[in-house]
């Protein structure tokens, strides 16, 4: 299976060209073309040419291309879904997905593309496990602010009321092989606190967040790579499970901890990551 980075997945507002442009030159392993809560009702239809426009002239290469289109219950949704279906992209991110049938819908008119699911809606977290069993879905990106707004909760800083989400989130991902990536950082000049809620995004399991604003790239690419330390242990372990196996046993200890074969797994795990970021 191809590694690839996804710790930051900028989202830019399709109508803007300004922001368009800018994107090229920023160091993001994703972009997520928005159609959809950053684009007025006014400029929408408009959106649709400004960014297959934006993607014809190019300039995207090595950053995974993919457009939220609005939800097909919208006066937008199919009309954009038919227009993604003809544009150079990666894959078509679907929001307030409820249901693996949601997905179908959406194939119906867009084929064979690759889906990512906005996990945002109750219905659609309680779901997940199915919405991620869908063959064509190969990301969630977590919805946070529909998310509270359903779930009626208060913003906090630690984020427990969601935590049940955001796991479900993960556990259904991770069950079936598919990206997961953390909401957005709203107070998006506080650097502080993203790093704080990166640093959680990133112990929780998620691959990486989605961004509003290129001041949030530097501190979320830091975030979701391997640390040094976690380079220079895996190697470690590596080496002393290696050591081991010479000898006919299964188990080796690296500072005081066990090193079995499935902590060499998860060590290789992060250093294809480490080696796939410094190809970048
Ligand atoms: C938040 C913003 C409205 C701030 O815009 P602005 O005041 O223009 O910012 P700056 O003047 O600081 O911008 C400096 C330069 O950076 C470019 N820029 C700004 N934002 C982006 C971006 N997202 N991508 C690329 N480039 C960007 C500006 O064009 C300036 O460039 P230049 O003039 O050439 O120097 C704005 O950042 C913004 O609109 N952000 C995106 C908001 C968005 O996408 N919202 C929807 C996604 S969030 C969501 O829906 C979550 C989910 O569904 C949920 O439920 O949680
Ligand atoms: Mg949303």
């Amino acid at each position: 299976m191809e590694i690839r980075p996804y710790r930051s997945v900028l989202y830019i507002p399709g109508s803007k060209e300004r922001a368009l442009d800018k994107a090229r030159t920023l160091p993001v392993d994703a972009i997520i073309f928005d159609l959809e809560d950053a684009v007025t009702p006014e400029a929408k239809v408009e959106a649709r040419a400004t960014l297959k426009a934006a993607l014809e002239q190019g300039g995207y290469e090595g950053k995974a291309r993919i457009i939220r289109i609005n939800a097909l219950d919208t006066e937008w949704g199919h009309d954009d879904a038919r227009a993604v279906a003809g544009m150079q992209a990666d894959a078509v991110l679907l929001p307030k997905v409820n249901s693996a049938q949601d997905i179908d819908a959406l194939a119906a008119i867009t084929g064979d593309m690759p889906v990512w699911a906005m996990m945002e809606t109750c219905q659609g977290i309680w779901n997940a496990m199915d919405v991620a069993s869908h063959p064509l879905v190969g990301g969630f990106v977590a919805g946070t602010n529909d998310l509270a707004k359903e779930l009626n909760c208060r913003a906090r800083a630690d984020r427990l009321p969601m935590m049940t989400s955001l796991q479900m989130i993960l556990l259904a991902a991770r069950a079936h092989g598919v990206i997961a990536v953390d909401g957005v950082y709203n107070q998006f000049k506080d650097e502080e606190g993203l790093r704080v809620e990166c640093g959680q995004g990133r112990d929780l399991g998620f691959d990486g967040k989605t961004l509003i604003h290129p001041a949030q790239v530097d501190v979320t690419n830091a975030a979701f790579a391997p640390s040094e330390e976690e380079i220079a242990l895996a190697r470690r372990q590596i080496e002393a499970f290696e050591e081991v196996e010479r000898t006919g046993q299964g188990v080796a200890v690296v500072d005081g901890k066990i090193v079995e074969n499935l902590h060499v797994e998860t060590a290789q795990k992060i250093l294809a990551m480490a080696s796939a970021i410094a190809s970048l």
